[in-house]
């Protein structure tokens, strides 16, 4: 029998910065027929409201280090401020959203990054296991809409802050057991660029090989890099479709236009 269609959608930072184009792509994602779920990162608040408050912060291979004060700062404005106005929007449109952090059933167990040359504190690892798929596919059933924040917990009493990008990924693996999942990384930018500087020199398709040779020639930098990362872990784990694309995009790529950037092993 043929898997039911699932989109895994991720957003970050520069969408939801932008309250006008955030309404627009929610419109477009409230709209698609198939099963979905919308992931949410939103790293540049962060930053902003630590700034506010004269909290230092610091960022490596795009994760963020996590102290206690940052971790209270991420809990308040992903699983609070965003997550909610991402649902009540969601709600206005007619999509029957509902927010969750990985603590909210148990959804998302994490583990504490291991400290290896940094100790990234609250940090929490994501693997496919670490979903909680029956659950998760209660929802999916009852027809309501998940939508993850970036904050996750290890069942012991403490929450972590994960990057969004993993979250993604590690959700649309899990969901591969039972349904044809399409991983759509929503950002700024047409897709993987050859050129940075130049929004025309997207690449059809990403392998591999190409990757590494983009890595190595410097043409990834920041947070190209834990993204791409994660599309080739989903990829490798059985998620059936993986993208990289424009967020303004989304009705055209639903539409079959698959625009973007596709990873392929
Ligand atoms: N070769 C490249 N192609 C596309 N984007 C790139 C490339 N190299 C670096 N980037 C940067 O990566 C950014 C995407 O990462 P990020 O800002 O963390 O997105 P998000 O917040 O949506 O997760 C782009 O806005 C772009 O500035
Ligand atoms: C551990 C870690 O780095 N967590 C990320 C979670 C938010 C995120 O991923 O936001 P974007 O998708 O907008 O970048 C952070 O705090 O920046």
């Amino acid at each position: 029998m043929e898997k039911e269609k699932l989109y895994v959608i991720k957003i970050g930072g520069s969408l939801i910065d932008n309250e006008e184009n955030l309404s627009k792509f929610l419109a477009v994602f409230a709209e698609i027929k198939s099963k979905k779920i919308l992931v949410h990162g939103g790293g540049k608040l962060a930053t902003e409201m630590a700034k506010n408050l004269n909290i230092p912060q610091e960022l490596n291979n795009g994760r963020r280090i996590t102290s206690k004060e940052t971790l209270d700062i991420v809990t308040m404005v992903y699983a609070g401020k965003i997550n909610k106005n991402i649902v009540v929007k969601l709600q206005n449109f007619h999509c029957n959203a509902m927010g969750f952090s990985g603590a909210d059933g148990n959804l998302i167990k994490a583990e504490k990054r291991e400290i290896s040359d940094i100790d990234y504190g609250f940090v929490g690892d994501v693997e496919a296991k670490s979903i909680n798929f029956q659950l998760l596919e209660s929802l999916l059933d009852l027809n309501l809409v998940p939508v993850f924040s970036a904050i996750t917990h290890d069942q012991k009493g403490q929450l972590f802050n994960t990057n969004a990008d993993s979250i993604a990924s590690v959700l649309a693996q899990a969901l591969s057991q039972n349904y044809n999942v399409e991983l759509l990384y929503c950002f700024d930018r047409n897709g993987v660029l050859e050129n940075p500087e130049d929004s025309a020199s997207v690449i059809k398709t990403l392998n591999i090989e190409k990757y590494e040779e983009l890595k190595a020639s410097q043409k990834l930098t920041e947070g190209i890099l834990p993204k791409l990362k994660n599309a080739f872990l989903a990829k490798e784990n059985q998620v059936a479709k993986v993208f990289l694309m424009n967020e303004s995009n989304l009705q055209n790529h639903i539409n079959q236009e698959n625009d973007g950037t596709e990873i392929k092993i």
